[in-house]
């Protein structure tokens, strides 16, 4: 998860690339510490469970580092690794058991899953106050409403990176491409919650180039590898690239780009993150602030 020679980042002015990685770095460094002093005060340690269903690889890639990263904070990990076949119904069960399991305070179902097995009713048994991916349907309208939700870990990822780049968001121009519940909606009512003008694009969207032209902030969350192009860009404008997308090169190769074209658009952009090294770093170290945030509620703080 290294950002490659490829990624034209070498040249650019001093302030312009968002790294992700380094924050997510120093989120982890202070959740550690926030692990130990959980410890020490109330002698609970956080504990995450993942559940991986089936062999696709990038997911094997995501809920090892998961792990790893968990273990790395001082917190427990478990991981449960099914194969593909399993039945809804066996999940739905191991759902039930960590749903009760008191040194379990985090349960995520790596997606995607199998096409048999129904996502929605998988998210909607795991106990919201455990839904460490905040994707339970009471953890979306608790985040609509100014309630005390998890919230979903990508789009949370990229509100730490544009409040700490950019301090205060409020009058700005956000428009969010892409309306998925996992990143496009959740994102949107994170930047409304910091007082942003927000637009919602997405595939029907009629001439997007022109709206986003319009925005001082650009989320792209569409999964379309290089879509937007710098003229598509206000001068000036912050832009996070949510997309992770594999690309087949030339030489038969492959490299991971993200849904905005990163050549054309950071000579326009004021600051921009890159992919890799941008928003997926981001996306752990929030997974793990909210384990973190699941037990320090379960203990009352
Ligand atoms: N239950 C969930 N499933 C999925 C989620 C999620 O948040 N919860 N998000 C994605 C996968 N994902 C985490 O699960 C994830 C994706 C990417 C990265 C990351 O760090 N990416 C690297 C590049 C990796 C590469 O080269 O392929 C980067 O951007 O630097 C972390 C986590 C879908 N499923
Ligand atoms: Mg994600």
């Amino acid at each position: 998860m290294t950002t490659p020679a490829t990624l034209p980042t070498e040249n650019l002015p001093t302030g312009k690339l968002i790294d992700g990685k380094a924050f997510a770095a120093t989120l982890r460094a202070q959740i550690a510490v926030d692990v130990a002093a959980l410890k020490a005060s109330h002698g609970v340690q956080p504990g995450l469970a993942v559940v991986l269903v089936g062999e696709d690889p990038a997911s094997q890639i995501y809920v090892r580092n998961k792990a790893k990263q968990t273990v790395e904070c001082g917190m427990k990990s478990v991981e449960h690794k099914l194969s593909a076949d399993t039945p809804e119904a066996d999940l739905l069960a191991l759902i039930d058991t960590l749903n009760a399991d008191p040194t379990i305070h985090g349960i995520l179902v790596q997606l995607p899953v199998p096409k048999h097995i129904d996502a929605d009713k998988i998210i909607a048994a795991i106990r919201p106050d455990k839904d460490v991916d905040g994707f339970h349907p009471m953890n979306a309208g608790l985040l609509a409403t100014g309630g005390k939700a998890l919230v979903p870990c990508t789009p949370l990822g990229c509100s730490l990176l544009l409040k700490d780049h950019l301090g205060d968001l409020s009058g700005k121009h956000a428009v969010v491409i892409g309306r998925s519940n996992i990143v496009g909606k959740p994102m949107a009512q994170l930047l409304l919650q910091e007082s942003c003008t927000v637009t919602v694009a997405h595939s029907r969207t009629k001439d997007l180039p022109a709206v986003c032209r319009e925005a001082d902030i650009v989320v792209a969350a569409v999964g379309r590898p290089e879509m937007v192009k710098g003229d598509w860009l206000k001068p000036g404008a912050v832009v996070i690239d949510v997309g992770i997308n594999r690309i087949a090169l030339p030489d038969g190769k492959s490299k991971v780009v993200g849904d905005v074209d990163f050549a054309s658009a950071a000579p326009v952009a004021s600051a921009i993150t890159p992919v890799p090294g941008g928003v997926g770093p981001m996306t752990i170290a929030c997974l793990l602030k909210n384990t973190l945030t699941a037990c320090q509620r379960s203990v009352g703080l």
